[in-house]
């Protein structure tokens, strides 16, 4: 398990440079940030840090910036400081276990995240919730590629999906999205640890909320395990990315379906072609 990380927190005001930022630092390896104000935390697991290339990343910006080692107990008390449940309309709340049963909405979703990225408070994860809410997962195989707190494969099953596999390649995001499955007491949630997909099956839906580098260099591994006629919904991706997307799309058997965006990021749907 990670004991301790490093926050550095970011003075960036503007939304647009911060979610390019977000952005670079998840590439870079960093694996969760806290969006304030005029302020950007973003954490890495300590023995991963490296100032020179933090230096390198964040010098074009010319934004100030500090660093502080932070324990693992300190984060999960400054982020139950701070949690609000997130409601999307009469669909979905996103809430803790110290808040009290969500009413009057379709799923009641308990994540506890702690270092692990999914809480519906960022952008790309509540695209993602409102672009699932437009499909179908009843009786549905369904692949959460980059799963983090489990959130979305959770509420694929809540949402009828017979069958979800969910992936992703850091343990601690393993770890506690099996905890999080455990308590929304999902049954259906098959966890593996892997950086690609492994398995040799084929799926009806497949999620991918990473990032732009994965989800391009992945495309055709999912294209492979999505069935003809089948779903492909990815985001982790910002607005500026868009024309290296669609060419990505339209060098495979794809068809772009739907196209969300909020703030500086995107979240698209794409149907297998039956004949591709
Ligand atoms: C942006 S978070 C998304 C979490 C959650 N699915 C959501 O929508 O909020 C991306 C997740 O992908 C994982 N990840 C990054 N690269 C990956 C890879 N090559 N294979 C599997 N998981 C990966 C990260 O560890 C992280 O948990």
């Amino acid at each position: 398990m990670i004991n301790s990380y490093q926050q550095v927190t970011i003075t960036v005001s503007d939304n647009n440079v911060r979610d390019i930022l977000i952005a670079l630092l998840s590439d870079a390896g960093y694996e969760g940030f806290v969006e304030e104000r005029s302020v950007l935390k973003a954490f890495i697991p300590a023995g991963q840090f490296d100032i020179t290339s933090l230096e390198d990343l964040l010098g074009p910006f010319g934004l100030a910036y500090e660093t502080e080692t932070i324990e693992q107990r300190n984060w999960n008390a400054e982020w139950e400081a701070g949690f609000q449940p997130v409601i999307v309309d009469d669909f979905c709340a996103i809430r803790a276990d110290f808040h009290q049963p969500a009413v009057g909405v379709m799923y009641d979703i308990n994540i506890t995240p702690k270092m692990s990225f999914g809480t519906g408070h960022h952008a790309t994860t509540w695209l993602m919730v409102q672009t699932m809410r437009r499909i179908s997962f009843e009786e549905k195989k369904v692949l959460d590629f980059g799963t983090g707190t489990g959130i979305l494969a959770i509420l694929a099953e809540k949402m009828g999906a017979s069958e979800i596999l969910a992936i992703d390649n850091d343990s601690w995001s393993i770890e506690n999205a099996a905890e999080n499955i455990t308590r929304n007491q999902c049954r259906r949630i098959k966890l593996l640890q892997a950086d690609t997909i492994q398995v040799q099956e084929q799926f009806d839906i497949i999620l991918a909320n990473i990032n732009k580098h994965v989800v391009l260099s992945q495309l055709h591994v999912m294209l492979e395990h999505c069935k003809p006629g089948g779903l492909i919904v990815v985001s982790g991706l910002l607005q500026s990315d868009a024309n290296d997307l669609k060419a990505a799309i339209e060098a495979h058997p794809l068809t772009l379906v739907d196209m969300q965006q909020h703030n500086s990021w995107l979240c698209w749907k794409m149907i297998v072609k039956e004949n591709g």
